[in-house]
């Protein structure tokens, strides 16, 4: 198995599990990879192997706490894996895809991927027709303009859309397993075609970043003659360029990946632009007025993304048999017990398998109290 760099295990989690532990390798546990990782680390029933071509990043996967195991070798981390998340830069999903499609895979395994375009390789991982594994598209729509495993958030994805691209082919059942472990993210997952997906990428994300580069860049050479730009920058440039400190490489390998659809819509920002500019030749204040209301109309409607509002939960997990009637009897032992309940969720339910409930609840008091009481139910509980 894996090399466990730090000495390192989960051994902990996995003795009081009753359920097979499933086994998540992360290629590239970067911003995004390592935010996924630390989803599901420590949760009961999981056990996350990171991977890098980099021995120093995989020790430091490890030793930041990211993930249970690290190797450089991406035989042993795609070995028996149940699900498979490829984090790299765009450019190098299809060769991950060749490469982990090459080594024998456990059959039924799950390989997706982050990339924030979608078309090519789904197109890719379709072609190449995967023996006994199934591929499936994802995006989550959380990231931020940092990157490395030392940026990774648990709550990176909380609230956020989770895009995944399933194609005609693809099972309901692989979609449907990959759903539930995202379950973790707390992210919303929907589905919808790669060319869609990159249709609107390109111009709610792709074509943003092309213009706080390029703003960014037109302000630094004005700079290069008044270093007064620079110093008197204040909320309006940080807000509308915060996204211009991306990853370089990240970012070259987006928009040159999806740069047919960014050509078609620099020509309909060209023609936004020209349209504000006829209108201050023409000095037509009530049309720019009317730019901003419009603008600020839909803005509005954009979704609120409530953050952190989950996180501040007290939270245990509770195994459960297959048995009729056992979430009702734990609700209402709770409640009889007059344990506030916030919220029940189940983690896994399959026929014959033991599941796992996450109970929830506001108070650290009312944790403490059921953590108490569901052992002399006949229960497992841990956190
Ligand atoms: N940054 C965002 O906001 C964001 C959001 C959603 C999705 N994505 C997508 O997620 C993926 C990863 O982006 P990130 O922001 O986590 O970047 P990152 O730089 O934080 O992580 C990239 C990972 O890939 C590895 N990597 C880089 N070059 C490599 C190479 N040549 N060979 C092997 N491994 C290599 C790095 O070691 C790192 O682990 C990209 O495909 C990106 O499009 C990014
Ligand atoms: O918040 C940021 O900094 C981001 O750039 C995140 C962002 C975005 O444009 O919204 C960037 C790339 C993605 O693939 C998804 C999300």
């Amino acid at each position: 198995m894996g090399t466990d760099i730090s000495g390192f295990s989960r051994s902990d989690i996995s003795t009081v599990q009753s359920q097979p532990v499933k086994k998540i390798a992360i290629f590239g546990a970067g911003l995004i990879g390592g935010s996924l990782a630390l989803c599901w680390k420590g949760k009961p029933g999981y056990r996350i192997v990171g991977h890098s071509v980099n021995p120093k990043s995989a020790e430091k996967y490890v030793a930041l706490g990211i993930v249970d195991e690290a190797t450089t070798s991406l035989e042993e981390a795609a070995l028996d894996a149940d699900f498979l998340f490829v984090c790299v830069p765009v450019s190098l999903l299809n060769d991950y895809i060749d490469r982990l499609a090459s080594l024998p895979l456990k059959p039924g395994c799950i390989i997706t991927d982050v990339g924030s375009t979608k078309a090519s390789v789904v197109a890719h991982a379709e072609r190449l027709r995967l023996q006994g594994a199934t591929f499936i598209g994802g995006h989550p729509m959380a990231g931020s303009e940092r990157s490395g495993a030392e940026a990774a958030k648990a709550d990176l994805f909380e609230n956020a859309y989770y895009v995944l691209t399933p194609t005609a082919s693809t099972s309901p059942e692989a979609i449907e397993s990959l759903r539930e472990l995202l379950q973790w993210t707390r992210a919303k997952v929907v589905a919808i075609d790669a060319d869609s997906h990159d249709a609107i990428v390109g111009a709610i994300s792709h074509l943003p970043h092309i213009i706080a580069v390029a703003l960014v860049n037109q302000v630094a050479s004005y700079n290069e003659a008044n270093d007064l730009y620079r110093r008197l920058a204040a909320g309006g440039f940080r807000d509308i360029t915060r996204i211009a400190s991306g990853d370089p490489i990240v970012w070259r390998d987006i928009l040159t990946n999806n740069r047919g659809v960014l050509l078609g819509l620099l020509d309909d920002w060209q023609r936004e632009i020209d349209g504000f500019r006829r209108l201050l030749e023409a000095e037509d204040g009530e049309g720019i007025a009317e730019r901003f209301r419009a603008a600020g109309e839909f803005r509005s409607q954009l979704p609120e993304r409530r953050k952190g509002m989950i996180t501040s939960l007290h939270e245990c997990y509770v195994n459960v048999p297959d048995q009729p009637g056992v979430i009702g009897r734990i609700a209402t032992e709770l409640g009889q017990a007059c344990i506030n309940l916030s919220n029940l969720h189940i983690i896994e339910s399959r026929e014959d398998v033991p599941g796992v409930l996450r109970l929830s609840f506001r108070e650290a008091a009312d944790l403490e109290r059921a953590v108490a009481l569901i052992p002399s139910l006949g229960y497992e509980v841990y956190f």
